[in-house]
């Protein structure tokens, strides 16, 4: 359909009921004059993007009607068109409105008096016509004059930018961000958009550098197609760099679709401008979006200062021994060879790595870690709300387990050095202000970014001891690098993969099948029931009512919606997460009478309904990947600053949500196992078909299964499950850490070991 084509409603806004001044959203009420086809009413809700507050005006709306379930039709502009009042009473109520301050009633009638109908236009053209009206101050004309120029200037910039095919909510962001130089700016140089407009990618610019005539070999396009190429592959493979030939490649794949072609030469020397220009950073043949490059070059410095002459207090191996013994005594437990040898290693190195799968005993061992080091330093038990000892793991869920396991206090990663928020490089903790304590153990850390890593490590102070502590075969992190694999096949880091499987001997058949799945095999067992966990075959064509199937039977037999979570490897599609969400929204919290329930964009959320956090937000303590449920739905009359509100209640916090805010969450039934890692839920859903192929791989499913503490339910086609466990891409991500401390000495331990390798 074309813009023409699209309904349309003219008439003046008479009421606005919402405006977001930052981004421009608007909900207003029109008094229709016109409209194609007929409106219903009088009076019609319309929303959309406006760059300043459109009250008052006279504008003709193109978009399409929707059906809001609570507020009934509305009209949902995709582009409008000012009209300026051109008469009598219409153009005195325009000049008059609170757009010119300054102007009342009378003026504007003394001015229309005066200039007649055709009074904007004349003012526009000799803004000095003003001084010809009587009694209108300086000061007065000024504001007029200059109102009336940026009203035309907006109008022209937003007609301009709708067409050049952008939407109303990204012409609004672009007029914010640029102001009066907006045509400028978007007419030389279009792909500045992509690094200063979020939601501005390389293609829609380029799709408007080739309207403006930008030729295909313009330094500024060959260098928006790198930037492009670079940022995107670090973000969506988890590369920390790109190999400069690699990223030539890419880049070429993105640009040469128009002729002539971006040869390697021309590309090799934009690299070398935008390295200049320090918008990449380039060392050797490796190309780095330059927070990747500072942070792994700040990680690696780090690491070298935490481990290189450092001094740890001795201990005797009798004492060892024979606190190791009282503890053994005490718990009942017999700590196995390893077991022993990662505690001694934990508290006689400056850093060290212990790994091993579910299972293995490391909570048991972190437990020993820290008894022994408070009794081997002589820190007695009631030291220990000043304890020297720090706790963290990379998530919410994640750290709230930690504490569990070890029934000791234990934040997030983030928490711990104080960040503040997700654009913020900013930390209360650092080089300057390091943290206070002897020994900090960080579980998960697998979860850890090189970001994270990096600010992490930067707030370790000299002589604290460090113990990593994580599952190298999960799935790594979401953000760029390995962090945790390329710490252990640096080999410079004293670690202790624990092999031994103790929950399996409690028989926990979930921990037998991830090791498993870890050696890249179907156990022969896989299709039978047992008392944790089943399998039921299915297909593609089948898989979604077989979720719901197997849902519905958790429902009745009185699971709560919180104790079951499925596993989905991809988003988008039937079998989607977003689709299956829906599905078993209505299963699991079905629309009552009473209910109260809020729309924002696609999603209805009602009260009862989980909802897993997108995003870190430090000032309320929750962050990426938490599970919460809506508590209540507050309606604005109910509100003491009458606005609307969604209260979240995440494990024992209740975090209040205004509706924009609600783009933070999304439906939690039904999750990516990316979102899922950190976490452990009662019951888990795996379904895999061979539609997923694309994300099926071995530490996927791994990750997937190992998140389940109780019982396991898999569902889909084995040879699916077949396919992700012949595809192990374990270390497939570039980073140059190992290879950035690979001049470090091993760092000295107080004792022998063979089990660093
Ligand atoms: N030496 C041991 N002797 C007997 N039981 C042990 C020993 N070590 C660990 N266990 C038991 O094995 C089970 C798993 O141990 P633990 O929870 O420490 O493993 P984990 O590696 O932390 O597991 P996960 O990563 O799955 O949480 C526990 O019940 C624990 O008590």
């Amino acid at each position: 359909m074309t813009v023409e084509e699209m309904p349309y409603i003219t008439g003046t806004v008479s009421q606005l009921i919402f405006r977001n001044d930052e981004n421009g959203y608007t909900v207003m009420i029109v008094d229709v004059e016109q409209s194609e086809p007929k409106a219903e009413t009088h009076a019609i809700t319309v929303l959309g993007h406006f760059p300043s507050s459109p009250e008052g005006e006279l504008l003709t709306f193109r978009g399409q009607y929707t059906e809001h379930p609570k507020y009934g039709q509305q009209f949902k502009s995709e582009t409008y068109e000012k009209h300026i009042p051109r008469e009598g009473q219409a153009l005195i109520q325009y000049l008059s409105s609170e757009r010119f301050p300054k102007v009342g009633r009378k003026t504007a009638a003394m001015i229309v008096a005066h200039l007649g109908d055709a009074a904007l236009d004349q003012m526009l053209n000799d803004p000095t016509c003003l001084q010809s009206v009587p009694s209108i101050k300086a000061e007065q004309r000024k504001v007029i004059i200059e109102t009336l120029q940026q009203e035309q200037e907006s109008a022209q910039f937003m007609n301009k930018l709708m067409n050049y095919g952008f939407g109303m909510e990204l012409s609004t962001k672009i007029i914010s961000h640029y102001g009066n130089d907006t045509l400028r700016i978007v007419e030389t140089d279009p792909y500045r958009l992509v690094q200063d407009i979020d939601g501005i990618g390389f293609f829609k610019a380029d799709e408007l550098g080739t309207q403006l005539g930008i030729e295909p070999l313009d330094q500024k396009r060959l260098k928006a197609g790198l930037m492009h190429s670079i940022v995107a592959t670090s973000m969506s493979s988890g590369h920390v760099y790109l190999p400069e030939s690699e990223w030539v490649e890419e880049a070429k794949q993105i640009l040469n679709h128009r002729s002539p072609f971006a040869e390697e030469e021309q590309l090799l020397q934009a690299i070398v401008d935008l390295a200049e220009d320090g918008k990449v950073a380039v060392d050797d043949d490796r190309g780095y979006v330059p927070s990747l490059y500072f942070a792994e070059k700040g990680l690696s410095t780090n690491l070298e200062r935490l481990t290189v002459d450092r001094e740890i207090e001795s201990f005797s191996e009798d004492l060892f021994l024979q606190e190791l013994g009282k503890m053994e005594e005490r718990y009942n437990i017999s700590y196995a060879e390893q077991q022993k040898e990662a505690v001694r290693l934990a508290l006689s190195s400056p850093m060290m790595i212990l790994t091993g799968g579910p299972g293995t005993g490391k909570t048991t061992v972190i437990r020993a870690i820290v008894e022994m080091f408070q009794r081997i330093h002589g820190w007695s038990e009631d030291d220990s709300k000043k304890s020297p000892i720090l706790l963290a793991a990379p998530t919410g869920r994640a750290a709230k387990r930690m504490s569990e396991t070890t029934g000791r206090n234990a934040v997030t990663i983030h928490r711990l050095i104080g960040w503040r928020g997700d654009d913020s490089e900013f930390t209360e903790r650092d080089e300057d202000s390091p943290l206070k304590g002897e020994l900090l153990i960080i579980d998960e850390a697998s979860m850890i970014d090189i970001w994270l890593a990096n600010q992490l490590f930067k707030a370790i102070p000299a002589k604290m001891q460090v113990i990593i502590v994580g599952d190298e075969d999960q799935l790594p992190s979401v953000g760029p690098g390995q962090v945790l694999s390329d710490l252990l096949s640096s080999g410079k880091i004293p670690a202790v993969r624990l092999s031994l499987v103790y929950r399996q001997a409690e028989g926990s058949s979930i921990t037998d099948l991830a090791h498993s799945i870890k050696e890249g095999q179907l156990p022969d067992d896989f299709k039978q029931p047992l008392h944790d966990r089943a399998f039921f075959p299915g297909s593609s064509a089948n898989i979604v009512p077989l979720i719901e199937k197997v849902c519905q039977k958790a429902v009745d037999r009185g699971y709560a919606p919180r104790d079951v979570q499925v596993l989905v490897p991809m988003y988008r599609g039937e079998a989607g997460i977003t689709a299956l969400n829906e599905k078993l929204q209505d299963l699991f919290n079905p629309k009552k009478p009473g209910q109260s329930s809020i729309t924002y964009g696609d999603l209805t959320l009602r009260q009862g309904d989980m909802v897993l956090q997108l995003v870190n937000n430090p000032e309320e303590n929750v962050y990426n990947g938490d599970r919460g449920e809506i508590v209540a739905i507050r309606r604005a009359k109910d509100t003491d600053d009458k606005k609307e509100k969604v209260i979240i209640r995440f494990d024992q916090l209740e975090v209040e949500y205004e509706r924009q805010d609600l783009k933070q969450v999304m439906l939690a039934y039904c999750s990516s196992i990316h979102k899922a890692q950190g976490s452990e839920f009662p019951i888990v859903i795996v379904p895999l078909v061979m539609n997923y192929r694309r994300m099926l791989k071995r530490n996927l499913l791994y990750t997937a299964i190992t998140r389940a503490r109780d019982y396991l339910i898999m569902v889909g086609e084995e040879r699916a499950y077949s396919f992700a466990i012949d595809h192990n891409d374990h270390h497939s991500r570039y980073s140059y850490l190992t290879e950035r401390i690979a001049h470090l000495k091993e760092p000295i331990t107080n004792h022998k070991t063979d089990s660093n390798r």
